[in-house]
């Protein structure tokens, strides 16, 4: 049921920013042209071809690596203020560390830099997004925490190089996610099979390796190039199953989003409490001698809390959460306690977990408020899947136009009525790209490309049109917008 301002038209104001994202492995291609080095996603695909839905890969992609101005051409089409996309370590470092940096790659990011800035877009540079450079998987990757200082050399090299044009830099992508890489779940590269244990080393590993980023740009390169250095969180939002479910819902977003948020964001910095507690708890029913939680030293704490200048989010769906146990014995999941399930009656989309709960939107940017105070946040993803196969269906994707309708609206609610500070909105993704397991299945683009045509041309969907009318009057028409941006395509 559409309340009464559920048709009103919405403004945002003049200086919100409006943008839309990719990712490297996901959009580039040229997996090892002109000296790039292996990843772990290039690995564990060509040794598993078996782990992605159509066993396809990111070998290819949408070739952005070579298309990059149609790309930009799009940004500027869709009237962006800014472009979030990430740099591929492996493309810059093929080993990893210093010891060999291929000028190819690093030209490659400074060509996109350029003609993005030459069309008055601002880059917001990711610096990891999942695709470790193999090299230094062979050494444990993230479950070494040897591998922050890694992370610092990479991240000092990227400030060096590119920090007099990118002001906006996130060193990590989703933590949550792609620690999930060391806990077996095959959906991530590596594909570690360490449940309960290689999550929470990853994730140790990831906050040192953040921290480093950050305190080497406030020491460093801020005075001089002054941008800003933030961290991205993907975060579901979860709701009670029943009144008796609170506590397991509190549960669940403690450990699915304060694991990084708290340590970074909160006032007592470490991991959250109940974290902490139930990970000690089990380890011990486990006669583990310690706690399957790394422990940081408070000096570590220190190090860690208040080293983000924005909270970067990502958001798509809601989940329930009930009491109960769930997962591999031992694991996150089960330290969690609690079972996530979801309403079968909630609209759908063209991936499994995402449901279409926009109320969970404005419900999680108030929690992230109320847990963390007036932390400026921006949404750097935020989108929707479908899995159309005829060009017609795909092209005029009103599920799409819908769902960022209705995300934008309780986005708005949150920001005008709750008074949350989000300054910035990110559309996730700018053409269809590799969906990870679900490689080319799922399509989240806002324009279309055919993977069997090998010219790969990007062919504007209607919901691209929809959110390019929103970032140029920072207005969300009222209902029926539907009619309006169809008859412009047709
Ligand atoms: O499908 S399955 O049920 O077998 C496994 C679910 C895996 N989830 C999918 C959503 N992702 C958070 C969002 O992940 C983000 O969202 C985009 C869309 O997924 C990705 O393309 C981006 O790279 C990523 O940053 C966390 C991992």
């Amino acid at each position: 049921t559409l309340r009464s301002e559920d048709n009103e038209e919405l403004r945002f104001d003049d200086n919100f920013l409006f943008g839309v994202a990719s990712a490297a492995y996901q959009i580039e291609g040229a997996w090892n042209e002109d000296g790039k080095g292996e990843s772990i996603w290039d690995h564990m695909l060509h040794e598993h071809p078996e782990y992605t839905e159509d066993r396809q890969n990111g070998d290819v992609a949408a070739d952005s690596y070579h298309r990059y101005r149609d790309d930009v051409k799009i940004v500027k089409e869709m009237n962006m203020d800014f472009y979030r996309f990430s740099i591929s370590w492996p493309r810059i470092l093929p080993n990893g560390d210093l010891s060999l940096i291929n000028a190819k790659g690093v030209e490659y990011y400074n060509n996109l830099i350029d003609e993005l800035l030459a069309n008055g877009i601002e880059p917001m540079v990711t610096m990891f997004h999942w695709d470790l450079p193999y090299a230094l998987q062979e050494l444990g990757g993230w479950a070494n925490r040897h591998i922050a200082t890694y992370f610092r050399d990479y991240a000092d090299l990227l400030f060096k190089t590119y920090g007099n044009k990118v002001k906006w830099w996130i060193t990590l992508n989703e933590p949550q996610s792609f620690c999930r890489g060391y806990s077996g779940d095959h959906f991530l590269a590596p594909g570690v099979e360490h449940p309960g244990v290689g999550e929470y080393l990853c994730g140790h590993t990831a906050l040192l390796a953040h921290a480093h980023a950050y305190h080497l740009y406030e020491e460093t390169y801020r005075a001089k190039q002054k941008g800003e250095v933030g961290i991205t969180l993907n975060s579901f939002w979860y709701t009670p199953k029943t009144e008796n479910d609170k506590n397991a819902a509190e549960r669940a977003i403690q450990f699915w989003l304060g694991w990084f948020a708290n340590p970074v964001f909160s006032k007592e910095g470490n991991y959250p409490q109940v974290m902490r507690e139930r990970v000690a708890a089990n380890s011990a029913k486990e006669k583990l001698r310690r706690s399957r939680l790394p422990v940081f030293t408070q000096e570590e704490i220190n190090y860690i809390k208040g080293t983000a200048d924005f909270f970067g989010l990502n958001h798509y769906t809601t989940n329930y959460a009930e009491e109960g146990e769930e997962g591999k014995t031992p694991s996150a999941d089960r330290d969690a306690g609690a079972i996530i399930t979801q309403n079968a009656s909630w609209p759908s989309s063209g991936s499994d977990w995402l449901k279409v709960t926009p109320t969970g939107f404005r419900d999680l940017l108030n929690w992230i408020r109320n847990a963390y105070g007036d932390v400026r946040i921006i949404i750097t993803e935020n989108g929707f899947s479908d899995r159309n196969t005829t060009v017609d269906g795909i092209l005029l994707d009103d599920g799409r136009v819908t769902y960022f309708e209705e995300y934008l609206r309780e986005m708005h609610k949150a920001i005008y009525t709750d008074g949350v500070k989000v300054f910035g909105y990110t559309a996730w993704t700018l053409i269809d790209n590799f969906e990870w397991l679900h490689s080319y299945q799922e399509r989240f683009g806002l324009y279309y490309v055919n993977f069997s045509d090998p010219s790969l041309t990007r062919s504007a969907k209607k919901s691209s049109i929809y959110l390019g009318e929103i970032a140029l009057t920072h207005v969300v028409p009222s209902q029926g917008v539907q009619l309006i941006a169809s008859s412009i395509l047709l």
